[in-house]
């Protein structure tokens, strides 16, 4: 007698609800069906342990996945615990149905913002997502259990009566719906299966009944009673004639005859039952470490060094998380943390599990204990999930604080990649920072890797408490080459994440002052002055002042004139610590393409070197002919050295360029 039913769901409201819930993951069906036949065979794995059950020797525990684009099929087979009549009428009648109906009651009004974390909760159910019909034939593995068959068109009405089905395990049927075709097809079922179900602890088998059947050939004594052999494939034996001594032919055997089989070719598993980051650090090695990366990022670059996470108390978490090799001209930040719930995908990058500056890394994160069936914005409060996200902060802390300490020498390596990383850190997050912060690495002008102590240290006699950076080393090259003649030191601070770190790093150091190389000339590279010698500039420097500010048609130009010790320099342009600062945030903030100097930025001040020729030239020949072109060559060559010159001024500076040699060459 057939038993049939009704859901007490209302199928008018609950469909377009649930498709538009599933609008952006409509392939999750595949996880949630796969992951219900793993979790069937799991418990009866369970009964085999305790005594309860016997496997059969030749039973091999799978997952088999069959598409049928004919029959605009796809088949669930799994031959795990298998359900009995009562069962299928409470599992799925009962629980499975009415999970759907309270999932529909409790987000119903939800917007996709807040987005349920994977989507558990709604298993089975799922497959009407992509189905009109769906039929179970399930057998219990208990002594003589009846095999049933259940069967629903559309998801509020079922029919269940006696199936047929022989061996225990249980076979869902999905017949798509025409919007759904896609799924059966072969390459769209591999790859949703290779992004949900890659690691999931049961092996996991595809076929498509509509493919050609393919073959392989094997050795003879390579066949297995699992084998389908098509052909016996008789190799002949393979002789050559050789010439003997005596200069008679021969005809020796070079190898003998064998036989070899044409087999169905073997299924292969889609998934790795067995993932790298179950089992322990202790065996694995580099090279697997190096594989599983490649396999799972499909980055041909290799990772720097590697975290293996593995924590049984007070919550299970296993991991990997690798550092990648950035090319950070091409390459954008962003790393991947794939999140997994015992083996099984759950999604990528969860924000609210993973800390953002963590993202940046590249890795797979398995948690059976996070509570997933939550919307996310209940995550991001939830105790315990803020303890995981801690425990893997500071893991990666302890690793790096660890390498610094023992390995030195790799660390510095490291730096020039994992730096964008740990200053991205030390902003988001004040607990890593803590940790890492003697661990912070500074590059000098020789190349050295010094800490901020090591830094003061070695440049306590020069400049103390005083550290010069560069922001751009082409733009600084003058500056560079200054420090470099006059024994002094800075450090490389080129990154776009350098910008605010500065900042961080004087909030954290009070005492100690962060100058960009350009923001003044210090002074070790002047001449000393007395004030007798500046009286008797005060003339002269009024003089340039004027000159320059004229010549250049800039009236608020600032002037300084110099005696560098180096005669060479002529001019140079210098940006106040300040001034640079507000133009960065300008940069950062600002419509592209906006002119920051409208906001008043500026604060330039050309310098002009009373030590050289050029210079002296102007103050002897202010009426000069050629004075005005050289005061703002003058200028413009600073500005160059500092940077770059507007359009403009670059335009005016070739065509001035021109003129200036064309009056060498007729001297
Ligand atoms: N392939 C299967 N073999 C045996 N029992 C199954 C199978 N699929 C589903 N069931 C039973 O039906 C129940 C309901 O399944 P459903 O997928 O809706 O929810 P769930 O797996 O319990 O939880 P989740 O919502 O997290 O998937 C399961 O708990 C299980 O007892």
């Amino acid at each position: 007698m057939a038993k049939t039913g009704s859901l007490t769901i209302n199928s008018e409201n609950i469909f377009p609800i649930i498709k538009k819930w599933l609008y952006s993951d409509h392939d999750i069906f595949y996880r949630e069906l796969v992951s219900n036949g793993s979790d069937a065979i799991t418990k009866l794995k369970k009964l085999d342990v305790m005594g309860e059950w016997q496997k059969p020797d030749d039973l091999e525990f799978k997952i088999e996945v069959i598409t049928d684009s004919n029959e605009k099929t796809i088949t669930f087979k799994d031959n795990g615990i298998g359900m009995t009549m009562e069962e299928v009428d409470e599992y799925i009648n009962q629980i499975a149905f009415s999970g759907a109906k309270d999932f529909l009651e409790k987000y119903k009004d939800k917007t996709n913002e807040d987005q349920i974390i994977g989507h558990f909760g709604l298993g089975f159910y799922s497959a009407f997502m992509v189905a009109d019909k769906v039929t179970i034939d399930t057998k219990s593995y208990k002594e003589g259990a009846a095999p049933v068959h259940w069967e629903s068109d559309g998801g509020t009405e079922f029919e269940m009566e006696e199936g047929d089905k022989e061996e225990f395990g249980t076979t869902i049927k999905l017949y798509l719906n025409e919007d759904c075709l896609e799924f059966c097809n072969e390459y769209r079922a591999r790859e949703v299966l290779e992004k949900y179900c890659s690691f999931m602890p049961v092996a996991i088998y595809l076929s498509n009944v509509t493919a050609e059947p393919q073959y392989e050939t094997i050795e003879k004594e390579e066949l297995t009673e699992k084998d389908t052999v098509v052909e016996t494939i008789v190799e002949e034996a393979k002789t050559e004639e050789i010439e003997k001594e005596n200069g008679e032919k021969e005809t020796v055997e070079v190898s003998p005859a064998k036989e070899k089989y044409k087999i169905k070719k073997r299924p292969v598993a889609v998934n790795d039952t067995n993932p790298l980051w179950n089992k322990h650090p202790n065996d694995c090695s580099e090279e697997d470490y190096k594989g599983f990366y490649r396999k799972v990022f499909h980055d041909y670059k290799e990772p720097l060094f590697w975290i293996h996470l593995n924590m049984d108390y007070p919550f299970n978490l296993k991991g990997i998380l690798y550092f990648p090799k950035l090319n950070l001209n091409y390459d954008s930040l962003e790393g991947t943390i794939k999140l997994y719930n015992n083996q099984v995908f759950i999604a990528d990058n969860i924000k609210e599990v993973i800390p953002e500056f963590l993202m940046l890394l590249k890795g797979v994160i398995d948690c059976p204990d996070l509570p997933l069936n939550v919307s996310r914005s209940a995550l991001q409060n939830d105790g315990f999930v803020k303890k995981i996200s801690d425990y893997i902060t500071k893991k990666v802390a302890d690793k790096l604080t660890g390498m610094f300490k023992t390995d030195r020498e790799n660390y510095d390596k490291y730096w020039a990649d994992i730096n964008p990383f740990i200053k991205f850190g030390c902003l988001k997050d004040e607990k890593f920072a803590e940790k890492i912060n003697d661990s912070i690495l500074f590059k000098n002008l020789e190349g050295k890797y010094l800490t901020l102590t090591e830094c003061l240290e070695e440049n306590k006699e020069k400049h103390e408490n005083k550290v010069f950076y560069i922001t751009n080393e082409k733009e600084q090259s003058q500056y560079i080459n200054l420090f470099k003649e006059a024994g002094l030191d800075a450090v490389y601070l080129t990154e776009n994440i350098d910008n605010p770190f500065v900042g961080y790093l004087e909030q954290k150091n009070e005492n100690v002052k962060f100058l960009c190389i350009n923001s003044d000339l210090s002074d070790i590279f002047k001449e000393e002055v007395t004030e007798e010698d500046k009286e008797a500039m005060k003339a002269d420097v009024e003089a340039l002042t004027e000159l320059f500010r004229k010549a250049l048609n800039k009236e608020n130009l600032e002037v300084k004139v110099e005696k560098l010790k180096n005669d060479n320099v002529s001019s140079m342009i210098t940006v106040s610590e300040e001034s640079r600062r507000m133009q960065e945030m300008m940069k950062m903030y600002t419509m592209p393409g906006m002119d920051a100097s409208l906001f008043g930025a500026g604060g330039e001040t050309l310098v002009l070197n009373y030590n050289n020729k050029l210079v002296q030239y102007v103050l002897g020949h202010k009426d000069g002919t050629h004075t005005n072109a050289i005061c703002e060559q003058l200028y413009d060559l600073a500005a160059l050295s500092h940077g770059s010159l507007t359009p403009e001024r670059m335009t005016g500076f070739i065509a001035r360029s021109n003129e200036l040699m064309l009056v060498m060459a007729e001297e």
